[in-house]
């Protein structure tokens, strides 16, 4: 049996936690075979409802579980984490741009970053979910100078899954037959889903569906499925958030399968004319613990054009949180 290992969960009590912690203890995203020892935060009003949710990982009696932490300080959950989720965040209601809660959310992030860096495992694994996810993630990561920046990533899976899916829909194929999608950019409605160099059944996607559905359907379709789900279920994804949440962090630990690649936000190196720093949606093979952007990709006018709209959001989100960086 493989030693333990230890996976921070912030929000814990909340709807994207309630769906994530039993598949995490259940081995969906480390493997089978690693027992688990989740250490759970929550703000200190809903550590009774944490309570609750511990109660009921305990009646699981999963078998790869290995201890629970419940905690409302940071420095206790993220004390030697191996993973670290950062769920923990407000929301978005109807009428909303994930951006609006820069605000609200971002001055969680700074002191998170902070505890990671003086208590985490030094190559912690963090998946920045709460939103703005890819802007949060960068306060988290200016504010973990010891750290490499590269431990630092947004989720943007749960919009590549949605892409796949409805890729696989339009086609009549299924989304095991799609690969080489990519989100570039923000976890937000400037999103590129770039279907270029997107395949199904071995085929280029773009000669089986036509250049208009592509422009006019299916990218605003993929970059406003969040808005389309609160407004069907008065709430914001959960489970699926949980399930793109769990796919990121499998396939950063256990990499990715032979030339198959993710889309994952991570600070960006300059590849394909972007901004450095920003945390971008690339897409990304993972191999031995680490990620790496699949270099090479033809980028024409058309995609350009969107790598840029979203990289200049970027920008303009770290520059209006700059405030938050730890000195
Ligand atoms: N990146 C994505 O693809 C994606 C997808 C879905 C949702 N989200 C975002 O995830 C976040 C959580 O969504 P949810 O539906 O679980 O919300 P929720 O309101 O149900 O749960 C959030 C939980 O976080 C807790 N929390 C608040 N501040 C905290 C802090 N400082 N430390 C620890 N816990 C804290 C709250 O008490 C609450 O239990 C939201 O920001 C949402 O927009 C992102
Ligand atoms: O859209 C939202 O605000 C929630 C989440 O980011 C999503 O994409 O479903």
């Amino acid at each position: 049996m493989k030693a333990p290992v230890r996976v921070a969960v912030t929000g814990a009590a909340g709807q994207i936690g309630y769906a994530l912690l039993f598949r995490i203890a259940s081995g969906d995203m480390l493997g089978k075979d690693q027992p688990v020892i989740l250490q759970m935060l929550e703000i200190t009003p809903a550590l009774p409802a944490l309570e609750g949710v511990i109660m009921e990982l305990n009646d699981c009696a999963f078998p790869l579980l290995a201890g629970t932490v419940a905690t409302d300080d940071p420095n206790v959950a993220f004390k030697d984490a191996d993973f670290a989720l950062l769920v923990g965040a407000m929301p978005r209601k109807q009428g909303m741009e994930r951006k609006d809660l820069l605000e609200a959310n971002g001055g969680i992030f700074g002191p998170q970053g902070k505890a990671i860096n003086d208590h985490a495992s030094r190559d912690v694994k963090v998946l920045v979910v709460g939103n703005p996810a890819n802007t949060n993630a960068l306060i988290a990561q200016q504010n973990a100078p010891d750290l490499d920046p590269k431990c630092f990533t947004a989720m943007v899976r749960l919009d590549h899954n949605r892409a796949m899916s409805q890729l696989a829909e339009k086609t009549g194929a299924h989304s095991t037959d799609v690969k080489g999608i990519t989100i570039w950019g923000n976890h937000s409605s400037t999103q590129y889903p770039d279907l270029h160099h997107a395949t199904v059944n071995g085929k280029p996607a773009l000669t089986q569906v036509d250049q208009d559905w592509y422009e006019n359907t299916y990218i605003p379709e993929v970059q406003q499925r969040g808005a389309a789900i609160i407004k069907a279920r008065g709430a914001s994804s959960a489970a699926s958030a949980a399930s793109a949440a769990i796919d990121h962090m499998r396939s950063w630990a256990l990499g990715t399968e032979g030339d198959e690649w993710v889309s994952m936000g991570i600070p960006s190196d300059g590849s394909y004319g972007i901004e450095p720093g920003v945390i971008y949606g690339y897409p990304v093979t993972c191999k031995d613990g680490k990620y790496e952007i699949v270099q090479g990709l033809d980028i024409n006018d058309f995609s350009r054009l969107r790598l840029d709209a979203t990289e200049q959001e970027l920008r303009e989100e770290r520059a209006a949180v700059e405030g938050l960086f730890g000195k």
